[in-house]
């Protein structure tokens, strides 16, 4: 399908994209590697008046990763983040999480600020971000300000971030003891029909902390205080794990689609995470 027509704008500078994100208001988007946003306008189901390209501003492409903390500028590629020696070393759930998105095309391509900002429940990176408490950075035109993964997502495409505001980095403090990102999916480069991201601290036999975040079984990413609960203070055993999928489940809901009536999506949620938090507590 061909898009309805649009003017393309490509700035230099962050402050004319502020500017042409306020003039046109809900007509304009910025689109950052436009692998989730070109299809929905090919498809027509979203119309793009005004589309600013925010591949000509500076600043925006870098990863650091210094004394103890992880920031990645919002036009980092998924294949940038896979292929980022020092981040795999800091934070290798990113790159295990990085893989199971889509395939190598979509990659080159796709862009971490894109994935978090869209607000598509089927975006692997915003459970992720919730899994790693990261902090989502936005610049608009009363400044800059800061938001937690865990507090952005309200509804299916629909965040805290304001028309007029520029997702920039996220950010998040470098994750502690073992990690596993497990995605079940239809066929290769598709989207999760369930995906968990799971960091477990082990001291002393026990689980000293955890993070539970799901992704694609809600209209919003998952972040399960209470499947983190289950696990704490015990030995990451048979029955913690039960309980913590028993928790996440009660956590979740999702919708029959065509990837599956809601008990089989249930179904494969618990699957998924045992599989995780198994794979996490051997890395701890
Ligand atoms: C065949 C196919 C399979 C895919 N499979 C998966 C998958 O399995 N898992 C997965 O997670 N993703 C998947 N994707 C989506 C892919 O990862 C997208 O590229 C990504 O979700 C969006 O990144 P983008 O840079 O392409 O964003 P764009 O398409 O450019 O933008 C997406 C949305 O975010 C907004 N946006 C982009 N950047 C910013 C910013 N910096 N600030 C504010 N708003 C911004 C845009 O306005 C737009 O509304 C798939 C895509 C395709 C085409």
């Amino acid at each position: 399908m061909i898009p309805a027509a649009f003017d393309y704008y490509r700035p230099k500078g962050m402050d004319e994209v502020i500017a042409l994100l306020q003039e046109h208001g809900d007509d304009a988007r910025v689109m950052a590697g436009g692998h989730s946003l070109i299809p929905m306008m090919k498809l027509r189901m979203a119309e793009v008046p005004h589309l600013i390209d925010l591949q000509d501003i500076d600043g925006l492409s870098d990863i650091s990763v210094d004394q103890g903390r992880i920031t990645i500028g919002a036009m980092v590629t998924q294949h940038d983040l896979i292929n980022h020696d020092g981040l795999t070393a800091a934070a290798p759930i990113l790159r295990e999480a990085a893989l199971q998105i889509a395939d190598p095309q979509v990659r080159y391509m796709g862009t971490v600020g894109g994935n978090v900002a869209n607000g598509d429940p089927g975006n692997d990176m915003p459970g992720l971000m919730q899994c790693l408490d990261a902090q989502i950075h936005l610049i608009g035109p009363d400044g800059e300000r800061t938001v937690a993964a865990r507090d952005y997502y309200e509804a299916a495409y629909m965040t805290d971030r304001e028309d007029d505001e520029v997702l920039v980095s996220v950010s998040m403090d470098t994750p502690q003891g073992g990690y596993a990102y497990e995605k079940q999916k239809r066929k290769i480069g598709d989207y999760a029909t369930a995906a968990a991201a799971v960091q477990i601290v082990k001291v002393g036999g026990s689980v000293k902390s955890a993070s539970v975040a799901m992704t694609n079984l809600s209209d919003v990413p998952v972040w399960s205080e209470a499947a983190c609960d289950a696990l704490v203070g015990t030995a990451c055993d048979a029955a913690a794990v039960k309980s913590a999928v028993a928790a996440m489940l009660g956590d979740i809901d999702p919708a029959e689609d065509n990837r599956g009536p809601v008990a089989f999506k249930r179904h494969v949620a618990g699957i998924i995470l045992t599989r995780a938090i198994e794979r996490a507590w051997s890395r701890a």
